[in-house]
Formats: C-alpha cells, structure tokens, sequence
C-alpha cells in the first residue's frame, strides 16, 4: 500500500507528458490552458481614448475654452484644435491628436459654446494612452496561463479569434455492476441506483470538460476485458468506478492485468478510497475508483483533478489547501489517513457527521474536505486542520 503523498507525486510524474496542441475558436476556450506565448497583434487601445463622457481640450493659459466639434465613440473624423478650443466626446471615442487632456462634464460650466473650467489641468489627463494596455509585438499572455473569462474577453479585444491550447483530454467514465439501475426505473430488491456516472460527469462538467463517453458494464469479465480494452484505445483518461476490490465478481483489476496496463500503484493508505488503482496504458491514464459513491468522488477531488491539470498543461498542483480552525470534536477510526467531509466558511471548519464511503448525502453539502494525517488520533475544537477546497 502506497501514501497519500507518493500517491500524488507518481500521478504528478505520469501525467505531464500526455499534452498535445489544437487551435480552437475562442468561443471553446475556456477553461483551457495557453499551449504558447500570445503577441499582441495590434496596440490597445489602438487609438488614444477618452476615459470619461466630457470635453477634450487643446490646454492654454485661461479657464475658458471655445467649443467647436464633437466626436463620439466609434466616430473617424480627427476636428483640429487650436490652443482654446475644446470638444465634446464621449467615454471610448479617439481624442484627436490636437487635443491634450479630457475633462469630466461634470467639472465645467457650459455657457453658450463657451466653456469654463475650474482647475488646472495635466497633460493627458483622462486620456489613455496607444497602447497603454499592451503595445503591438509585445507578450499578451504567457503559455500556461489558463482562459478564464477575463483572459478570453482580452485576447478578444485584441481581435484574436483563434487560440493554441492544450488539447483536453477525452474521457471514457465506465460504470461497473449488476445491482445498478438507471434513476427512473423500478427498484427491485437487491438494486441500486447508478449515481456514479452522473456524479463524475457532472464534476468533469464543472471543470471544463465536456467530452465524455459514459459506458455501463455488468460484474462480467469477457464485458469488462472489451469495453475496458475499447475505452483505453479511444480516450486520453478513463475513469472506472468500483469492481476493483477483491470479490469474486470484481473483474476491473484482473482486465487491467490482461491488458498490461502499467500499474503505477494499487492500494492507497487513506479512507475513504483505498483500493484505488492508477495505472497507464501508452499515453492513456486510467483510474479504477473504489465503488463506493464518497469515496469514487474524493478520489476524484483528490487524484484525478490532479492529473487532469497536467494532462491540460496546467503547473499547480492540486486542489488548494489551507490551515483552518476546527469547530468539531472528531476521534478516528484506525490508522489510515482520513478525509472527512466538512464545511469551511471564513477560516473556521466543521466537520460533518457521517462520513461512511457509501454515504453521499454529508458530501452533498460539503464545500471541503478535511485531511487528517495517519498519526492523529483526534481532532479537537479550536485545533487547526488542514483543510483542501472543493473547486465550486
Ligand atoms: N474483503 C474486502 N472487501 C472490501 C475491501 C477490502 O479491502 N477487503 N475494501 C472495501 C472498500 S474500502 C471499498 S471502497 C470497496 C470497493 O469495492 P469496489 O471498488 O470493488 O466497488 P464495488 O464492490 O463494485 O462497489 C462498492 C459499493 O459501491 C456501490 N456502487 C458501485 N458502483 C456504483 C455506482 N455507479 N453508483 C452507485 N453506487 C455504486 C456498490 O453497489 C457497492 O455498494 O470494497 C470494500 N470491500
Ligand atoms: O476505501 Mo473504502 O472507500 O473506505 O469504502
């Protein structure tokens, strides 16, 4: 049985390397990852603009200015102003080159076309600059920068329509088992509900990735040895939930070895989720996640989210953790490394009741998880725990 820790360093060393480039519209970027430098192709703003509704002025030794013109955003024309004379524009409009500074509407008098303001003015003053943002030719955005909304909203205003990212991974999420139903049919005894699937799906979803096939297999060895054999040909990332212990009818490990799938470890010193496998097939990464619905989902929290970080060319590692101040009272079971279901708000942390792996329901309103090391027997009001942050 492997830690925690050496866990994450081997799925850190196995899946850097799997990245590859596509050119997408920037409408699907997001979430992704930048797979080069981005120059700025044109100076922004292009053209010097005026920050504030109000008057542009070519500045002179009075307090009085002569109005003359207008421009208005996205207007062409380029009025010549003498020392004196001001005109009115607008928030986004291109200040003419005879103009120096802009002044609020709110700051000046007008009377008749005259014009009288009540300060000294600076030169460029309400004025951005050509290219004050960025210049033409210089470093936009680095590789490795991820496309959040920000991100995608200026490379746009840089007119850029197509971006190199790091290809995300397609994901093969297979179930396992003869006792699952889909929800909406009948529950006879002995039957389950199938909730796996849609849980992973939608916590991919959430991070971005949307192609995702989704296959279902009974406790069969021929069925599982051929959808598992398909799913690693086809996928960058597969994702099996249960049949990887070791009864009679868990085939998902016997399959693995038939098909020589790496083993990176199988065993994990941890609860929920120790009979996790992670193990690689060529470039394919595969993750056999114990059944167990709480502990599938904090593998996945833990594990996964890890690796599809560096399959997307992402360098941080993980989900971020904090120290935080207990508002439980909690005693572990045994010896293993536990993560518990919490919820954190404003550095305080309260650990729920129900921790079982087959329980869902203290996950459901879970926005953290709280990780308690191996050697502690129990934690304690107002003791600091390590906490680690769910992405929602
Ligand atoms: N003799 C031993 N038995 C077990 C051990 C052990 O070390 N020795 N480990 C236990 C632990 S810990 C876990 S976790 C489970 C993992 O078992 P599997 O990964 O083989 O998972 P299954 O047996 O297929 O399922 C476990 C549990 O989860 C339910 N399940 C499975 N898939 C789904 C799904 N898609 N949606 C909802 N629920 C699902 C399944 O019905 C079982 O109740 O092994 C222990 N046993
Ligand atoms: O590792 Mo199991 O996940 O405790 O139920």
């Amino acid at each position: 049985m492997i830690s925690i820790e050496d866990a994450l360093r081997a799925v850190i060393a196995k899946s850097k390397e799997v990245s590859k480039e596509v050119i997408l519209p920037i409408e699907k970027v997001y979430n992704s990852i930048l797979y080069r430098d981005i120059y700025a192709p044109i100076n922004m703003p292009p053209f010097r603009q005026s920050a504030m509704d109000g008057y542009a002025l070519n500045l002179h030794n009075d307090f009085s200015y002569e109005l003359i013109d207008e421009v208005k955003a996205g207007d062409s024309h380029q009025p010549i102003l003498k020392p004196g004379e001001a005109i009115r524009i607008f928030t986004g409009a291109a200040v003419p080159d005879s103009a120096n500074a802009v002044i609020m509407q709110e700051k000046v008098i007008i009377n008749n076309n005259k014009l009288a303001v009540n300060s000294q003015l600076s030169f460029e003053y309400n004025i951005r600059t050509v290219g004050e943002q960025v210049k033409k030719g210089e470093l936009a955005l680095k590789k490795g920068t991820k496309l959040t909304p920000a991100a995608i909203g200026y490379l746009s205003s840089l007119g850029i329509t197509k971006v190199s990212v790091y290809k995300k991974p397609t994901i093969a999420l297979i179930t396992t088992g003869n006792e699952l139903v889909e929800p909406g049919e009948d529950l006879d005894y002995g039957k389950i509900y199938e909730s796996n699937s849609k849980m992973l799906h939608s916590a991919l979803w959430n991070l971005g990735f949307e192609d995702i096939s989704i296959h279902k297999i009974k406790d069969n060895y021929e069925e599982t040895y051929s959808k598992l054999k398909n799913a690693i040909t086809e996928h960058d990332l597969v994702i099996i939930s249960g049949g990887i212990s070791v009864g009679d009818y868990d085939f998902v490990g016997k399959a693995l070895t038939e098909l020589k799938v790496e083993e990176v470890f199988y065993k994990v010193d941890q609860k929920p989720g120790k009979p996790l496998f992670f193990g690689k097939s060529d470039s394919t990464l595969l993750f056999a996640l114990p059944g167990n619905p709480a502990a599938a989902l904090t593998c996945f929290y833990v594990y996964i989210y890890l690796a599809l970080h560096r399959l997307t060319g992402l360098k941080n590692h993980g989900l971020p953790t904090i120290k935080a101040k207990s508002l439980s009272n909690f005693v572990k079971n045994g010896d293993r490394p536990q993560f518990l279901k919490a919820i954190y708000r404003n550095g305080e942390v309260t650990i729920l009741e129900g921790q079982s792996s087959a329980m869902l329901q203290t996950f459901a309103i879970s926005n953290a998880l709280v990780l308690m090391k191996g050697n502690m027997e129990q934690i304690q009001v107002n003791d600091l725990v390590e906490v680690i942050l769910l992405p929602f």
